[in-house]
């Protein structure tokens, strides 16, 4: 999917969301877990009951690598639904991978060849050709994390090098890169005030926003110093929709959630 396509998609559904789906086992009602394939059957059922409330889905694949071969089924199964189903909606692995070239080739040619995902996360520690591999698939995209909305976040990325914050000097750095023009970028939904800084280096580029809803960031402070002429954001949330209820009616809930969250979107985009 072009950027294009995913602007036209969130003008035309009035919608920034993403759903995470970070399916645990734990978590998910109980009768599900008598079917084949319990994972999927979640997926598909959160999927049908929200798809139109969303522009993205964004399993993270920590969720069903836990569960082994059967997890990473469940996970194929999840994708070629959302292309098959719904082949609007822009889809996101994160899976925060990044490698030595030849390895990051492969993990690109995993998540966008094999998986066919529009997206897939990497981390930009190895520099710049563990990124590169991922930037040469032409219209797929590469979010690469910038500022991250966990406490760690603080440990390495705002610290001063050079006389500038690491994360700052990432964002700058990757302008460079061949085929740049294909990142994206995660930042924090609780690093908001960070975003009006971030936007005078990336001013135009996508941001994947996690972080509201269970991590408690605020989606009106996001849209206040993030957002830009084409929208420009991502919100993401995982937990704080897609376990709503745990019992027979979780779908409905899932989707009332994501409903709150597109109607306060909506409000947004039309002030
Ligand atoms: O900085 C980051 C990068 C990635 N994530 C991921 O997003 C979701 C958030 O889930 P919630 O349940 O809505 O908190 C999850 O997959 C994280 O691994 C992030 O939270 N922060």
């Amino acid at each position: 999917m072009t950027t294009a396509q995913l602007v036209e998609q969130i003008k035309k559904k009035q919608s920034f969301l993403c759903i995470g789906l970070d399916v645990d086992l734990n978590k998910i009602p109980e009768h599900l877990l008598k079917e084949e394939d319990p994972i999927f059957a979640f997926n598909k059922a959160i999927i049908d009951a929200t798809h139109h409330l969303c522009v993205a889905y964004k399993p993270n694949t920590a969720f069903y690598e836990a569960y082994g071969l059967k997890g990473w089924q469940a996970l194929e199964k999840t994708i070629n639904y959302l292309n098959s189903e719904y082949p609007e909606i822009f889809t996101i692995a994160d899976a925060k991978r990044g490698d030595i070239g030849n390895t990051s080739t492969m993990y690109a040619k995993a998540f966008f060849d094999d998986l066919a995902f529009d997206s897939v996360t990497v981390a930009p520690y190895m520099g710049k050709d563990s990124v590169e591999p991922f930037l040469a698939f032409e219209n797929k995209h590469t979010i690469m994390l910038g500022l991250t909305s966990n406490k760690g976040a603080f440990d390495f990325q705002t610290k001063m090098v050079e006389g500038k914050e690491l994360y700052k000097q990432v964002l700058e750095t990757s302008k460079t890169w061949v085929n740049s023009e294909n990142l994206m970028y995660v930042v924090g939904a609780t690093k908001a005030e960070f975003l009006a800084d971030i936007r005078k280096i990336i001013p135009e580029s996508f941001l994947l926003v996690p972080g509201v809803g269970a991590q408690g960031g605020n989606l009106q402070d996001v849209c206040k110093y993030g957002m830009n002429d084409s929208v420009g954001l991502l919100i993401n949330s995982s937990r704080g929709i897609i376990y709503a209820s745990n019992g027979e009616d979780y779908a409905g809930e899932a989707a009332k959630k994501a409903q709150e969250l597109q109607t306060e979107m909506a409000e947004i985009l039309s002030a």
